[in-house]
């Protein structure tokens, strides 16, 4: 059995890129960028004011003493000009500052009769102005490419203009859920029957990364697996199974991989839970296939410790260790990594995790207690408010 350590390095090692599509702006959410952004312009293009008020040229202007307004700069408008540097031009938020003037004044600071202000707090040049291209200068990368795409960089592509975004390619999956125990989950089971979940749950977690995939239920039966598992290797890039890895007389899927000539990369890892995952490549029809422990917890928790950070790998976004302070002591008098479910909150901008009662990796209730695990290293005694590795759930 090899450690997780290496299983993690064995599966990152195969990481895939599935090349570069086309989407248009709003699709691309949850996506990951494949191109590098560049400011068609200057960021702000004008100077730019940023408060309600007046435009002054400051050192012809005096505090107490009335001033004459020339006219109003709305945003949207073109620059004006003050023509007499000892007037003033009201100005909008978000307005071109006008030509002559060198600072703005906001109306909180001004008493304001008929066409005259005066100035009643002490003011500087430059207040009140965003400077033309202080955030970025035109031609300047302002999104670079593998960068995950949230809302905030949707903006950020929109007032470039990006109407279309070259993003990664997403795998294609089919998630086959393998038990003659399981049952749909439109339908009551029998007392000893249970309705599928892990299937469900892994198209899910696809689906929030816009991942298209497919479901499929096997029975226990090797011809079928056999016969089915062969039509899905030629039709996509990765199959996420669950269930049928382990010791038991109808645990099949590690002979059916061998005799379909899938190369086994790993097959059990000293973890806890999700002992038994096997891992391995078609070299024929490039497919990886994830086949993870029925368990629901097992299957959950090694879609979040290999699956995801393969992905990622796959797009050039390297996974970055999250750390959080666990508040009790803890031991692991094993030889196996131990990931613990947790809830993890900020607390005054610590993160701190405390365990979850579960009970074992068939309890699948305590995953919606739980915003994630800690990793807790084989052989380990830790006191209480030490330092963990946490991977938190999708
Ligand atoms: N002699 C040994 N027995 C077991 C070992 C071992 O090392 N030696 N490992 C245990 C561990 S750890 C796990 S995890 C399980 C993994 O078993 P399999 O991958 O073979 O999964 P199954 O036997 O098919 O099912 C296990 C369990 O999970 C439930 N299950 C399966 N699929 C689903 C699904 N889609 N939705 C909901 N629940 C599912 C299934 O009903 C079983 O209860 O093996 C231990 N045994
Ligand atoms: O390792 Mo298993 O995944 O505990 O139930
Ligand atoms: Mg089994």
């Amino acid at each position: 059995m090899i450690s997780y350590q290496e299983a993690y390095k064995i599966v990152i090692a195969t990481k895939t890129n599935f090349g570069i599509e086309e989407v248009e702006l709003l699709e691309s959410t949850g996506r990951v960028l494949a191109e590098d952004i560049k400011a068609d312009r200057d960021f702000p293009p004008f100077n730019r004011s940023t408060k309600d008020g007046i435009a002054v040229n400051s050192e012809e202007i005096r505090l107490h003493k009335p001033i004459k307004i020339e006219g109003v700069c709305a945003a949207g408008s073109t620059q004006k000009t003050l023509e007499n540097a000892e007037n003033c031009m009201e100005i909008m938020t978000g307005a071109v500052l006008p030509q002559n003037t060198d600072a703005v004044i906001m109306y909180e600071e001004i008493d304001i009769t008929g066409d005259f202000v005066t100035i009643t707090k002490p003011f500087k040049k430059d207040q009140n102005i965003h400077k033309k291209g202080s955030d970025q200068k035109k031609g300047e990368i302002i999104l670079r490419s593998n960068t995950f795409i949230s809302a905030g960089e949707i903006g950020i592509l929109a007032t470039v203009g990006k109407s279309i975004v070259k993003v990664q390619k997403l795998p294609k999956i089919a998630i086959i859920s393998t038990g003659n125990e399981l049952v749909d989950i439109n339908e009551t089971p029998l007392p000893h029957q249970i309705r599928m979940s892990n299937s469900l749950t892994l198209k899910a977690l696809l689906d929030q990364r816009k991942i298209e995939s497919e479901i499929l239920h096997l029975p226990d039966e090797k011809d079928v697996l056999e016969v089915k598992i062969r039509e899905a290797l030629n039709k996509f890039d990765v199959l996420l199974l669950s269930g049928g890895v382990s010791k038991g007389k109808y645990d099949f899927l590690p002979e059916v991989f061998e005799k379909l000539k899938v190369e086994k990369l790993l097959h059990r890892v000293a973890q806890q839970p999700g002992k038994p995952f096997w891992f391995g490549e078609s070299k024929e029809t490039g497919t990886h296939v994830f086949s993870f422990p029925g368990n629901p917890v097992s299957t959950f928790v090694n879609f979040h410790l290999y699956f995801r950070d393969w992905l990622l790998a796959g797009s050039g976004i390297h996974p970055q260790d999250q750390k959080v302070v666990l508040k009790s002591a803890i031991e692991n008098l094993s030889n196996l990594t131990k990931f613990l479910l947790v809830k993890v909150e900020n607390s005054a901008g610590i993160l701190t995790a405390e365990l979850i009662n579960g009970n074992g990796s068939g309890d699948l209730i305590s995953l919606s207690k739980s915003s994630g695990v800690i990793k807790v290293n084989p052989n380990s005694k830790h006191s209480d408010n030490k330092e963990f590795t946490y991977i938190h759930f999708d």
